[in-house]
Formats: C-alpha cells, structure tokens, sequence
C-alpha cells in the first residue's frame, strides 16, 4: 500500500487497536489505525554520533495548570487528633504482614500510666496521628469532619461528637495502615490490634466504611484478588451490567463482584481499558519497541492516588516525570530564560486578574459567564501583555498548554467555574508508569466476566430491573452501571427508555467534552537527549499554538526510543482532517528545526501513529471540562443514578478529580459503593422466589449461633454497618414446648437495650408487644425484610 507521497504505509501486524482512525475511516473491529510506517526506508547506520550540544535545559515545571492550591496540610491536625489518641491501643502485638511500623503504636491511657517518659511518647503519638491524617487527606479524606459518603453510611452515629472525632482517628489510622503494605489483605483483627478494646465498634464502622468504599483492600495484589465475599446460602444481592470496560468499568466490576454481587461487563470495543491505551510499536533491523500511551499517560500527583497503590501491588516502581521542559523557538533556538519567566509571570497574572475579575461577577450577578479566552484576551490588551512577538509566542504557548490540560479551545472554557477542581488536586510528583498504563489494565480485567464487541444501544429501566441491548442480544440484570464517555452520552447513541430526567440531559449538554491528540513517532534511537521528559515547541501562527506544542520523551519508561507530539486546541480538531503523513512530516520538520541546528541529525522514523480520538465512536473526544454555562455541579447530576437502576461512573461522573485517569477509578469505586447499599435494601426478587423458607431458616440458625447480645431466651443480632442506638437489629427469641419454636423481630438497638435491662422473658416479651407495640413473628413473615441486614453481618463476619 502507497500513501500519495510515496511513503509506504505499514499494512500488517502489531496494531489490532479499535480507536486510532484514518481520516474517513469508520470503526470496525480490525480496522488499521492511521499509522505510518518508515520501516522500509533506508536504515539510518547505527554508527552515527551520539547527539550533542543540546543547551542546558532549564528546570520548569510545565503541567496541568492549576489556579488554586489549597493548604492541604491543615494546622489543626494534632489538636483535632488528640482526643482520639485515647482510642488507640497500648502495646498492641507487632504484626509480621505490615511494615508500618510507625503505625505499631503504644500509647493511649494504659500507656500514659506504664511509661515514665509520657510527654516524650504523647507527641510521637501525636506525630503518628498527624502522619495518618496527612495520608488520609492525601486520599480526599478532610481533615476533621465526614465525607458525605460517611455519613451516608452512618459511620457514626451523632455528627459532631466526641465519637466522631475517635472515629476519625481510627478510620485514618486504618487507612494508613493498609497503605503501608497494600498487598496484604487488612482483615478486621489486624485493625483491631492498635485500637482499645472498647472501641471495637469504632473499629467496626470504620473498617467496614473503608472495605465497601473501596479505600482499603482494594486492587490487584494476589492476596487481595482472591478474597470474594459470597452472599448467605438463598441470598443474592443481584446482578449488575457494567456498559464499559474503562478505568470506572473495571474497578467498578472487581468491586461489585468482591463484594459478592454478579457482573457482566459489555465492552464495544475489542479490548479493555477505554481511554487508556498502551499502544506496542516496533520497527528496525535490530528490533526496536517501545509501548506509547494514546490516551491517558501521566499519574497526576502521585500522593494518594489510588493507580499508584494498582502499580506498588504490581510491583512497578513509577518514573516521575522530571520537571525540565525547555521550550524552543521555531529556529530551533531555546526560549531565553528572562524572557520565559517575565512571560509565565505575566500569564499567571493574567489569570489572577481573571480570578478576581469573576470573583466581582459573581458576587453581583450569579448567573453570567463568559469564556475564559474571551476574559483572558480581554485583559492581555488592557494591561498591554507580550507585544514582543516572541512574548506573544510564548504567551500562546501558555494558553496552548492550558488548552491541553483542558482538552478545549479558550474560547468555549467557562471563565467561573473551568479550574473549579482545583482545590482537590492529587498532590506530589507526576508520574509515567514504565511499560504503559495499560499494564494495570490488563490487572484490573483479569478474571472480570467482560464481553467484548458488545456495542449498547439500549438501557430499559423500570422497577423490577433492566433490560440492555447490545448486537441483536439482551441482558437482563437488577441494576445497570454506565459509565461510556461523556462524548458517547452527548451523541445519544444509547437509548434510555424511558428517558434520563431532564436535569441528566441539560448537564449533559452543558458540559464540555474536548479533543487532545497524540503523534506518537519511534525512532530508531533517542536523538534528543534521555535526560529530560519534555520539551516544548513554539509557534508563530496563534490559531495553530497547540500544534505539536509539547513533546513527551518516553525513552526512560516505554522501552524504547519514543516521542509523543501532543496537539491541542484549535489544531487537535484541524489534525484530525489532515492525513495521518502529512501530521508526521509536520512534526518532523519541527524536530528537525529544533535539532538540526545544533548539529543533530534527526533520523527517520520506524513507526509513527496519529490519534484520532474525536471520530472514535467509543467517545467522541478526549476528556471533559466545564464549558460556559456549565460548572462542577453539572459532574455531580451526571453521577446521579436514576431510580436506583441505572447508576453512572466515569471521569466526567467526578466533580473533584474530573478528565483524569484516577477520576474515572474513584468514580467506579463511588459506584459500587452505592450499588451495594442499594442491593443491600432491596433482596434480589429472582432468588427470593427460589429460595424455601427452610432453607432461609437454616442460614438464620447460623447467624444466630454467633449472637451480638444474649439475654434469657432472647438472641440479638446487630446491624454490624451502624452504631447508631435507631439501627435495626434482629430479636429471636426461643419458646420451649413441646417442640421449641422461634419467633422474631425486628427493632432497634435502643429498644434492645431497654429489654436486657428487665428480669425475665415473660416482662421483656410484655413490654416489647405491649408497651412499644411489636409483634413477634414467624420467620417466614420477616425473612424479606431482613435481607440487607443479613448481607451486612455476613459481609462483616467473614473479614
Ligand atoms: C489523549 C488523552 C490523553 C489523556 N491524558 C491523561 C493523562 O495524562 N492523565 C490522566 O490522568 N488522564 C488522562 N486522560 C484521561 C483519562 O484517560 C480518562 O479520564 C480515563 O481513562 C477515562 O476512563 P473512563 O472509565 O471514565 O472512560 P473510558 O476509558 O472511555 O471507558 C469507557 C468504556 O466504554 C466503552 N463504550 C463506549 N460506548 C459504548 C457502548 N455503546 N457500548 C459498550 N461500551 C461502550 C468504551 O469503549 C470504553 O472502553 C487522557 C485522555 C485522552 C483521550
């Protein structure tokens, strides 16, 4: 196959991927991706010099930009955690399976009394406790109130009590000591070793809240892989489709199903992973390869991110992206550095201005926005900005840059709300994951019941389940999980029926959903330089600043000698008419400018592959962000499930962490969580109707082996998800005749505790019928009512 300028065009072999199009070309599950093949072009001799003369880069940081960084290290840390060191426990047994040993902790009032040096181990304890904090606040945890989440689940049961703050140490010394080794499953007993004993149920709900929210024992480490919790013989939790296997899907998927739910997962595509995309490319005589990311590349902060804990339990030690990104003028000369930090000042005070500028808009009239590039630009004529047009190209190279990170033109970003996740940022370093990002996802999809080429068109909901249809084929299931882009919703290529509320679709509408492609080009060796990650490529034409604006060196973490050229805004839309060649021999004649004038050579290349992620019918863009008139309320509507039957996940599904990889793993692991308390309300009706009441009763006989509380002939079994004195739990008591008989019911731990205070089964079976009106029945009466709360003990009792 000839391409129209005679360069042959690699017909064959390592690509099988889906979603990397050729101009015109439309989807079909072995279609070629647009890609460019130099392999049949003269061998460049392998003798050639090593490159030399490249300037001293200078140490920037170019990245995502970001207005607003929030203290994350609160002030209040040691005098919120201090009245939870008393919950903590003395001299707890060392266990072997952590390494945490600062977690090991001896301390709390035993402590104070045995150790002479008291002053000196209070503040190591306090030094302990703010370290636990810091980790848990890395994870999204704040710093001394709940989660929405945990309160939900009623973690505890006053808000703003003392118990809340006992809570809130043991939930993060929990956290902290699972992060400590998180290829270990943390079972209940290991948590309880460093905790009192009285805080047993402290250690309960916090334990509990971390599993089912994924925060703990979570991933793909051997030892956390093989615990699957089964729902009590005759009991289902139900059957969940997951539309999607991205990031959210699979998460979603191990979760749900770990947590003893069943789950199948219908991809359109031919593999997993969605928008992460490890594409293996080779070439050469000597067998050159690398892996390059198409899509989604770089961890964004690597402190608490949950892909950084996927790549430790795989044992793949991160490559932090170095923060040297010289930029080049098109004559291939570096940028002078006077010059670059005079522009970078005066672009972050463009953007200040227009902090405060919708700062003033927003206090007086609420509802008006405007683009950020129309504010921007605004600004830059009024306060006379980079009138120097190499000023000028370096302001653009800023604004380019922000249209990456944004995935959109300037013009369509909304000036309010477009940075509005700021405040949440993962901190610490960016990180490349050597091999590629789809080395988790081959993980995470392992043993996950996945169909592939199952393209959904339609979800039917009503209240006894779901319907979806994929090819000419149904599934059936209790609950569906969405979680296809944004750019999928938008084009409507799923059918709900009956319709998604309106307030679904206007958010819908609203928000953004942008282009970022990707040149990815091997050569036959790394020209460039190892020595830096990035570099950056001005422009003159301010329409075409985000072509090719950033090169990403992969020659540290693919294997290879590879570069990624990014193209952005206005240009990332253009690129995806040109054809794939032309795109390459662009961005070689931009190496070549930058290069060769220092007397390097730059070589052919072996491989080349153009993205084309706009014309992808899997998501018909790259990521979202907030365009005018939209803002990050608009992610929160988007994740809203609808009639607890259709559930939603996926980066555009996270107001906090929104366009970005552990975004989309947070939003499925927020999912599952919520799927499971919706089952845990509702018993799956297809079991209920198979399931005889003996074979019920024989399961309750179990449970009722292991009492929480005995009083005569009174057994009570709690509801191990609450400690809440309004929380059910479940009365048996024992007549004895003839033949001894159960009655039960169901009531609240208040109530309980009232009874076991009386003498005798004859007052505590008159007061609970005849004072608090409850009636004793037969199993068979109460047996659906009691289904959630039978999931939850079980799911209790077996960690
Ligand atoms: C070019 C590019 C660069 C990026 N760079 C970064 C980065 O550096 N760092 C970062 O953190 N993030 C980055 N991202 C974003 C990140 O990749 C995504 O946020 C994340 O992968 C999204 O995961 P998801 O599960 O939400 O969606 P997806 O991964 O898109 O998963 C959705 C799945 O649904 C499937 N699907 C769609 N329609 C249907 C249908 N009708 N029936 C069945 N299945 C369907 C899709 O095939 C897909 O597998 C980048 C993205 C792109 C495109």
């Amino acid at each position: 196959m000839e391409t129209s300028s005679g360069l042959p065009a690699e017909t064959s072999d390592t690509v099988n991927s889906d979603e990397i199009l050729g101009q015109g070309n439309q989807h079909n599950g072995n279609s070629c991706p647009p890609q460019v093949a130099f392999s049949d072009l003269p061998k460049i001799s392998s003798d050639l010099p090593p490159p030399t003369g490249t300037t001293p880069p200078q140490v920037k940081r170019r990245r995502r930009r970001k207005r607003f960084f929030t203290d994350m290290i609160p002030t209040s840390v040691s005098a919120a955690a201090v009245t939870g060191l008393r919950v903590l426990r003395p001299n707890p047994k060392p266990s072997t399976a952590y390494s945490y040993s600062e977690t090991e902790l001896a301390t709390g009032d035993d402590l104070f009394k045995h150790h002479h040096n008291r002053r000196r181990r209070m503040s190591d304890l306090a030094k302990e406790v703010d370290v636990e904090a810091l980790i848990a606040i890395s994870v999204g945890f704040p710093v001394d109130s709940l989660t929405e989440e945990e309160i939900e689940a009623n973690a505890v049961s006053q808000i703003g009590s003392v118990e809340q703050a006992n809570y809130i140490v043991v939930r993060n010394h929990i956290l902290a000591r699972w992060r400590s080794n998180v290829t270990v499953w943390l079972t209940k007993d290991h948590a309880l070793e460093s905790i009192r004993a009285e805080h047993k149920n402290l250690v309960h709900s916090a334990y509990t809240f971390l599993l089912q929210h994924g925060y703990i024992n979570f991933g793909v480490a051997p030892a956390i892989k093989e615990v699957k919790f089964k729902p009590p013989e005759g009991f289902s939790k139900g059957n969940v489709i997951v539309i999607g296997a991205g990031l959210s899907g699979l998460i979603a998927a191990r979760q749900l199903i770990s947590l003893g739910l069943k789950v199948v997962v219908l991809e359109g595509r031919a593999r997993p992973g969605g928008r992460v995309r490890s594409k293996k490319m080779t070439g050469g005589q000597n067998g050159v390869a690398a892996a390059a990311d198409l899509g989604g590349s770089v961890l964004t902060g690597i402190n608490g991110n949950p892909l950084g804990v996927l790549a430790r339990q795989l044992g793949v030690p991160l490559h932090k992206v170095r923060d040297i990104c010289p930029l080049y003028l098109p004559n291939g000369r570096t940028v002078n550095a006077d010059i670059d930090s005079k522009v970078e000042a005066s672009f972050n005070k463009l953007l200040d201005r227009v902090c405060k500028l919708r700062q003033a808009m927003l206090d007086e009239v609420k509802s008006v926005d405007v683009s950020l590039g129309t504010a921007l630009e605004a600004f830059r004529h009024v306060y006379r900005v980079a009138e120097d047009p190499q000023e000028q190209m370096l302001l653009d190279w800023h604004l380019a840059n922000l249209e990456y990170a944004n995935a959109s033109l300037m013009s369509n970003l909304s000036m309010a709300f477009w940075d509005q996740d700021d405040p949440y940022e993962m901190g610490g370093d960016h990180c490349f994951i050597p091999g590629g990002n789809e080395r988790l996802i081959r993980a995470l999809a392992e043993d996950i019941p996945i169909f592939y080429d199952r393209m959904v068109e339609s979800v039917r909901y009503a209240t006894d389940g779901v319907l979806v249809y994929a090819g000419r084929q149904e599934y059936q299931g209790d609950m569906v999980l969405c979680t296809v882009p944004l750019g999928v919703l938008k084009k409507g290529n799923i059918e709900f029926v009956p319709e998604l509320p309106q307030r679904k679709k206007d958010a819908i509408d609203r928000l953004g959903f942008g282009l970022l492609n990707k040149v990815a080009i091997l050569f036959p060796y790394d020209f460039w330089g190892g020595e830096i990650d990035t570099f950056g490529h001005l422009t003159e034409d301010p329409n075409m600043r985000g072509e090719f604006f950033l090169f990403y060196s992969y020659s540290s973490v693919s294997g290879g000698p590879l570069l990624i050229a990014l193209v952005a805004g206005e240009a990332a839309v253009k690129f995806e008419k040109m054809s794939p060649l032309e795109s390459v021999v662009r961005v070689l004649e931009i190496l070549k400018g930058i290069f060769s004038p220092k007397g390097i050579a730059v070589p052919d290349p072996l491989q080349a592959v153009c993205t084309r992620w706009g014309q992808d019918q899997f998501s018909y863009g790259s990521y979202s962000y907030v365009a005018i008139g939209a803002s990050g309320d608009d992610y929160d509507i988007l994740a809203e499930s609808v009639g607890d039957r259709v559930f939603f996940a996926g980066e555009a599904t996270n107001k906090q962490y929104p366009a970005t990889m552990h975004g989309a793993f947070l939003s499925g692991m927020r999912e599952a969580a919520h799927i499971l308390r919706v089952a845990d309300r509702r018993v799956s009706p297809a079991e209920k109707s198979n399931t005889s009441s003996q074979e019920n009763v024989s399961v309750v006989d179990k449970f009722f082996d292991t009492p929480d509380l005995k009083f005569g002939n009174f057994s009570v079994l709690y509801d191990p998800m609450s400690t809440d004195l309004e929380s059910n739990c479940l009365i048996r008591v024992e007549l004895h005749g003839e033949k001894s008989l159960h009655l039960y019911c169901l009531t609240s731990r208040r109530l309980v505790l009232e009874l076991s205070k009386l003498e005798g089964d004859l007052s505590r079976t008159e007061m609970l019928t005849r004072d608090f009106g409850v009636k004793l029945v037969g199993w068979n009466n109460l047996s659906a009512a009691v289904g959630s709360l039978f999931t939850s003990i079980e799911l209790a009792r077996s960690v």
